[in-house]
């Protein structure tokens, strides 16, 4: 299949090789001309516009978006639709909200432009080597763009999940789960940290990936985290996040689904980014006022 490829970052760029080393013909565009001239001399087309880009795809037209989700996505679909026609298909495989994917589905629909939304997950390897999808939008079109998705995703590592919206909902969920996963290894190996034995933690995560209840792939991670530094000296415990871990939540509040773990692991990254907290001081301040106890000085 011919596709146009929109963000050669850190995961267009791997499923760009991944899709060319499958006999997939990408079409390249990046805001970045350096990422665009990266790809191409690993044999993609290069395009120098979203217009080039388009005039130089096949009908129907597939175009794969590969941006930060909000007004990246939003301002590109903006500039698409004009230059598409129906039966055209855009696959946005970013984490994008679902409300925002039903948003553009109907919206791309009402032009006979096909959208699906696709969660994507296993990271840069996933996108190089083989990836993990999970995909929303019209059932008989997907069956036409299948076979990219049978091709660049690891064994059976993708799904249909349904109508547009149900792929970014998945992935939604999948990154909610991942946010509690990687808080309980991070709280176990704080626990082995603080406790009196001197644990050799790549060795011990080694050991966790090989036959134990908990071995996957975040335990090998944590191994090759630890051999590069062993103590993670180099590094400090800030736990950004990308907003899908949030939705999680305000879905799961929405539903009346209780959801502590993900919920809890939400607040730590929250937590993280802050040296000192305010919070702090007033309880600090409470007990000082009530019992006298005693508080550290700012
Ligand atoms: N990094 C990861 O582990 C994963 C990321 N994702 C999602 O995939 C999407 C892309 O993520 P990354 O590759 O990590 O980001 P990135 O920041 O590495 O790459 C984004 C690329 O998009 C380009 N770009 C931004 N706006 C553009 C525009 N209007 N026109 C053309 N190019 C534009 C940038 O120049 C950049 O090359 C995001 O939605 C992210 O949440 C999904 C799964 C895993
Ligand atoms: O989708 C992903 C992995 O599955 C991305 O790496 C995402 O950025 C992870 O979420 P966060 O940045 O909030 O930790």
């Amino acid at each position: 299949m011919k596709i146009g490829l929109i963000g050669l970052g850190k995961m267009g760029y791997n499923l760009a090789l991944n899709m060319m080393e499958h006999k997939h013909q990408i079409v390249a565009y990046d805001l970045d001309k350096n990422a665009v001239a990266r790809l191409q001399n690993e044999g993609a087309e290069a395009a120098g516009s979203i217009s080039e880009m388009v005039q130089k795809l096949d009908t129907p037209r597939i175009v794969w978006l590969m941006v930060p989700h909000g007004k990246p996505v939003e301002n590109l679909i903006d500039q698409l639709m004009p230059m598409l026609s129906k039966g055209d298909i855009i696959i946005e495989a970013g984490n994008s909200h679902y409300k925002e994917s039903i948003a553009h589905a109907e919206r791309l629909e009402s032009q006979g432009i096909h959208f699906f939304d696709v969660g994507t997950s296993g990271g840069m390897e996933g996108a190089r080597h083989g990836a993990c999808y999970m995909i929303g939008g019209d059932p008989e079109v997907f069956k036409t763009i299948e076979p990219v998705f049978r091709d660049t995703a690891v064994n059976k590592g993708y799904v249909y999940t349904g109508r547009a919206g149900s792929g970014h909902f998945a992935k939604m969920v999948h990154n909610g789960v991942e946010y509690g996963m990687m808080a309980s290894i991070g709280e176990g190996f704080d626990i082995l940290e603080r406790s009196p034995f001197d644990f050799d933690f790549a060795e011990i995560a080694r050991c966790w990936s090989n036959g134990s209840v908990i071995r996957g792939w975040l335990m090998e991670l944590t191994e090759s985290a630890f051999r590069a530094d062993p103590r993670l000296k180099q590094i400090k415990g800030v736990m950004h996040s990308s907003g899908e871990g949030k939705w999680t939540v305000d879905e799961a509040l929405d539903l009346g689904v209780p959801a502590p773990v993900i919920a809890l692991s939400l607040m730590m990254r929250y937590r993280s980014e802050e040296d000192d907290t305010f919070n702090g001081k007033v309880v600090a301040a409470l007990r000082n006022q009530f019992g006298g106890h005693a508080v550290d000085k700012a």
